[in-house]
């Protein structure tokens, strides 16, 4: 060993060889110097690239680019006490992730307005409009409601919220959202669903006390499940898209969490939900915008003609399912990273029980808006749709009351109301 770092050093001294440039470049000092450049020039190159909107999984990291100075200081912290402090008897204290979303923001103002305590978060990326989560940000805020602006992803700002407010519950509905945009960008959903589900199980395991944890699953699980109605002791085992696979994963690492660590946590699966304060990405909202303008609409079709439905779930009874689940959680058993003993572990379907055909949507749309749709029948691309989905909700009505009330026709009449009244003064464009 000795002799080979003299005999290295040795050839570095042999300045006027002919092998000079290959003996330097055996040199550990030269090497290290060469590889130290090319290391730091990597590095400068990949924070200061410009942004590329060609580059889905570039504008998807400068788009979530974790926000750490906007929060912390006494203020802050006197916003976030009050915000998550509970004002009514046996009442909860929530952390509702992804708050100034559809479901968050419905979620976080029923719980509030029962005196629950409630703070949101919210990273308020630009996969759809901005503007429509700021809304609803305003919206909340009026309520009393405070949405801390950071990612999941950003383990101090958990770690910081869980020592400035004991929270009993945490509501996780933050996520990458949308089955066609997984193939546009995946990075994003492995960023929101996978790496930071595990960002806030982390925090949520260490903490003291442990919080029970309800979080948003979807019914796309079911995948290419052909039983229907779905129920939740079907297979899940072939998800159609990586948006699926995400929340099939989300599942799994559950199981995982609750096991090692004692968390409590119910997965509930989401059917098509919507309504007013919609997700502007969904067929519902822009079918509404594209037939206003007098644009066309692709609707899809399964081989042979086949109609495409969905188990649509409107929003109202999908928050009461989500109150009844946090009404419902067990505590979780462990503490400071520790397992004490069993905890719960469940998943529920949270559907209508009947499906509509997509062309059905369509017809009372048509009439509700009094305009004429341009329809334009498509094959269903191969980018994660599925043919239909319907749920069993009997578990979900045994054990946490669930009992959806209102069909297709009067939850559209409730959104296009909002959206005429929203959209409608010409001021916001969706
Ligand atoms: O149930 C769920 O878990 C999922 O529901 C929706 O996914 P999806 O049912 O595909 O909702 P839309 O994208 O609004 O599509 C609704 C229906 O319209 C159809 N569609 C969509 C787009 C289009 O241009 N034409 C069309 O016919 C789709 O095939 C589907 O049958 C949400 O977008 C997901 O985030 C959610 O997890």
């Amino acid at each position: 060993m000795k002799e080979n770092v003299q005999s290295t050093l040795g050839k570095f001294k042999m300045e006027k060889s002919p092998y000079i440039h290959r003996l330097r470049w055996h040199s550990p000092i030269v090497k290290l110097t060469f590889w130290s450049f090319v290391f730091l020039g990597l590095i400068l190159v990949f924070f200061f690239r410009p942004p590329s909107s060609s580059s889905p999984m570039a504008s998807d990291f400068s788009r979530r680019s974790l926000r750490t100075s906007s929060w912390g200081g006494p203020a802050w912290e006197k916003r976030v006490r009050s915000s998550a402090k509970v004002r009514s008897r046996n009442g909860i204290s929530v952390l509702v992730t992804g708050a100034a979303g559809f479901v968050g923001t419905h979620v976080s103002a029923a719980l509030k307005r029962r005196g629950d305590g409630v703070l949101g978060l919210d990273n308020f990326n630009d996969y759809y409009d901005p503007a429509l989560k700021r809304a609803r940000q305003a919206l909340l805020e009026r309520s009393g409601v405070y949405i801390v602006e950071g990612d999941i992803n950003d383990k101090a700002l958990l770690e910081k919220l869980f020592e400035v407010v004991a929270f009993t519950h945490v509501m996780h509905l933050a996520a990458q959202a949308g089955v066609r945009y997984a193939m546009i960008n995946p990075g994003s959903y492995i960023h929101s669903n996978i790496a930071g589900f595990i960002s806030l199980l982390e925090v949520c395991k260490s903490a003291n006390p442990q919080p029970a944890i309800v979080w948003a699953s979807s019914s796309s699980v079911y995948g290419l499940n052909t039983k229907v109605p779905f129920s939740e002791k079907d297979r899940t085992d072939q998800p159609a898209s990586l948006y699926a696979a995400t929340k099939k994963a989300g599942e799994e690492i559950s199981h995982t969490y609750n096991h090692i660590y004692g968390l409590s946590l119910t997965g509930l699966r989401f059917f098509t939900v919507y309504g007013p304060w919609g997700r502007p990405d969904m067929a519902y909202f822009f079918f509404t915008k594209d037939i206003l303008k007098g644009k066309s609409i692709q609707i899809f079709e399964a081989a042979n003609h086949g109609t495409v439905a969905r188990d649509f779930t409107y929003i109202d009874d999908i928050v009461k399912g989500c109150l009844a689940a946090l009404d419902t959680a067990e505590k979780s058993t462990g503490s400071g990273g520790k397992k004490k003993g069993p905890a719960q572990l469940r998943v529920f379907n949270l559907g209508n029980t009947s499906p509509v055909p997509v062309t059905n949507l369509v017809n009372i749309l048509e009439r509700l808006l009094k305009v004429k749709a341009k329809r334009s029948l498509m094959k269903l691309p191969r980018n994660g749709d599925v043919q239909f989905t319907h749920a069993n909700i009997s578990l979900a009505s045994r054990e946490l009351g669930y009992k959806p009330s209102t069909d297709l026709q009067s939850g559209l009449k409730k959104f296009v109301k909002w959206y005429l009244s929203y959209y409608g003064e010409g001021k916001k464009s969706a």
